[in-house]
């Protein structure tokens, strides 16, 4: 066992997101497409006396460093514990639809597993911490169903880069679920192998995010973040990402997204603006022991 380690939590990223019901205790049963971005936090642990957290990095301000962090709450998780010195350094804006704190949890659970030699939680524990963490903890692109639960394997997609923009508004994820007027929509097929980025593109733009239009009505500047989006040379798709207010733009070619995040950046120097690759199927990447 290494006593200390090091996970990356990347951005969980919803390329499709269809509501098709709600459960009597009330949280919606939907199906979506999530892939996961090359940029996130980055959590650090060492073996020490006692668990305590350190936030910091250029998105630190307002993420709780108290036992509302998901990071302590995943920690909790294992009984009995394993007592580690945390340091979480956050590039992810929060309550942003990119799983900020949901893949924060993730890290925390594959680094408390490494660094004391423990099983992983069962996926009821895992929910307690939030609907977004199994698929997280999962690191793979899936289709996941249920209310986040059902996780299936997909088709290797071709490559592909995205760009994420967040124009700084929080949107809380109860709220536009519960400004959902219709929950039950139509279900997403089945996510065909994709010949190349182009077919990819093509199958996206007809599915949807069912949660984009009551985002959009709490917070209209996603309507600007979208055109921003799809007016940028290359860009094959613009849509939110979960519950907003991040918005994202495909491309099939790594410089097209460079620049237009180069552009966007320019253009709108108060919004969060990155260019990432979708990552593939590889969880080995989002841990590594340092000693
Ligand atoms: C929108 C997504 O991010 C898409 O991946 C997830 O469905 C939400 O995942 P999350 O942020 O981890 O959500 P949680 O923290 O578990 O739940 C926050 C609130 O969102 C609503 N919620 C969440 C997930 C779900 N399938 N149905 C819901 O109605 C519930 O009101 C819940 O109290
Ligand atoms: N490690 C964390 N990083 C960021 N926010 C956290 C963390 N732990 C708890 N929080 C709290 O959780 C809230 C939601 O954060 P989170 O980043 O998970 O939302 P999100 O990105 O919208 O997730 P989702 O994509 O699942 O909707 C934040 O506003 C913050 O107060």
């Amino acid at each position: 066992m290494s006593k200390t380690a090091e996970a990356f939590a990347p951005a969980k990223v919803n390329l499709t997101l269809h509501v098709t019901g709600q459960r009597a205790d009330g949280y919606h049963l939907l199906e979506s497409l999530v892939v996961f971005a090359g940029v996130g936090d980055r959590l650090r642990g060492q073996l020490a006396p006692e668990t305590r957290l350190t936030v910091t990095g250029p998105r630190a301000a307002g993420v709780p460093t108290g036992d509302s962090n998901l990071v302590l709450k995943a920690a909790r998780l294992f009984r009995p514990e394993v007592p580690v010195a945390l340091t979480l350094e956050k590039h992810l804006p929060a309550a942003a639809g990119i799983g900020g704190g949901s893949s924060d949890a993730a890290a925390c659970l594959r680094l408390l597993a490494q660094l004391g030699g423990r099983a992983l939680p069962p996926q009821a524990a895992l929910l307690t911490l939030g609907a977004d963490v199994p698929v997280c903890l999962a690191g793979d692109p899936l289709r996941m169903a249920g209310i986040g639960e059902d996780l299936s394997p997909v088709p290797e997609l071709p490559p592909l880069w995205l760009v994420l923009v967040n124009p700084g508004v929080d949107v809380p994820t109860p709220a536009v679920f519960r400004a959902l007027t219709n929950k039950t929509n139509p279900p997403m097929p089945d996510v065909p192998a994709f010949a190349d980025a182009g077919a990819a593109l093509a199958w996206l733009a007809v599915q949807r995010n069912d949660l984009e239009a009551p985002a959009r009505a709490q917070a209209p500047v996603i309507d600007t973040v979208l055109a921003a989006l799809a007016v940028q040379p290359g860009c094959g798709l613009a849509r939110m990402s979960g519950s907003g207010a991040t918005c994202f733009g495909l491309f099939a070619e790594a410089a097209a997204a460079a620049a237009a995040a180069g552009a966007l950046a320019r253009a709108q120097p108060g919004w969060w603006v990155t260019a990432a690759p979708v990552l593939g199927r590889a969880p080995d990447q989002l841990i590594r022991a340092t000693t």
